[in-house]
């Protein structure tokens, strides 16, 4: 029996008035790279807005969502933080690669290897299946130490174009310094400008989610990405330095 008032019928004509109530979006968004390049706190700082006091290497992978509002639609950003050791990610690589909306790589500007090893991170994402067509960026952290910089940003804008990525330099720790060591006017937070950067790219592409309800805690299935924006458009949506 039809109950009056809260349920939604789907008609031959898909006017406002027959769609579903608005679902959030859900955007995975996977971060990786070598061991202590920072990437629990990046996304500890977008998530929580702060620098985590002590970090331990993590083990398999940990969850950090954040909701935000872009263009009056919320949407949830999950931020999957994967373990940089090898021994602590096989067991959970293959669940960590599946419907990814966007990948972040992100190497240490201080550690020479962190950004050396970055090719292999590109050639496992590969080997997952996640290609070009899913967004990517590169992310240089620890610009904060401008004392011990190893990579230089132009080495790092080179092989970003290479790769068709924006680069973005930041901190987790101090995400308003620039990459001179200068601070911003504002007290721009970069880290969170670089994720909501990834969020409004897809949210642009208006990628095919199935995504859960409002406040549900179901997975999200990417059934068609057609992200890809080839080498020109990635850089068109990135800076080489914050
Ligand atoms: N100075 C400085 N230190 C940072 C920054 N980000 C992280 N660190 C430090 O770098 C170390 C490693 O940080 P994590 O976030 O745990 O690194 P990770 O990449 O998640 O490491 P795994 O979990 O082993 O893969 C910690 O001691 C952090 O305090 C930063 O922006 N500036």
């Amino acid at each position: 029996m039809a109950e009056s008032g809260s349920s939604v019928e789907f008609s031959g004509s898909l006017t406002s008035s027959t769609l579903p109530p608005p679902r959030t979006r859900i955007f995975k968004i996977i971060v990786i790279g070598d061991s202590g390049v920072g990437k629990t706190c990046l996304t500890y700082r977008f998530c929580a807005g702060k620098f985590p006091e002590k970090t331990e290497a993590t083990i398999g992978v940990d969850f950090r969502e954040r909701l935000v509002e872009i263009d009056g639609e919320k949407i949830k950003i999950q931020l999957w933080d994967t373990a940089g050791q090898e021994r602590f990610r096989k067991s959970m690589v293959q669940h960590y690669y599946r419907n990814v909306h966007a990948v972040v790589f992100v190497y240490d500007v201080t550690n020479a290897a962190s950004f050396r090893s970055l090719p292999a991170w590109i050639e496992e994402c590969k080997q997952h299946a996640l290609g070009t067509e899913v967004p990517r960026i590169l992310v240089g952290n620890k610009c904060d130490l401008q004392d011990s910089i190893q990579v230089g940003t132009d080495v790092a804008q080179q092989f970003a174009d290479a790769h068709s990525m924006p680069v973005f330099e930041t901190s987790a720790k101090n995400p308003s310094s620039h990459g001179d060591g200068s601070y911003g006017s504002g007290n721009s937070d970069h880290v969170e400008a670089i994720f909501m950067t990834v969020a409004h790219k897809l949210k642009s592409q208006k990628p095919l989610v199935l995504s859960q309800p409002s406040g549900g805690s179901g997975g999200t299935i990417s059934l068609s990405s057609g992200m890809n924006d080839g080498g020109d458009g990635a850089r068109s949506w990135g800076c080489s330095s914050c």
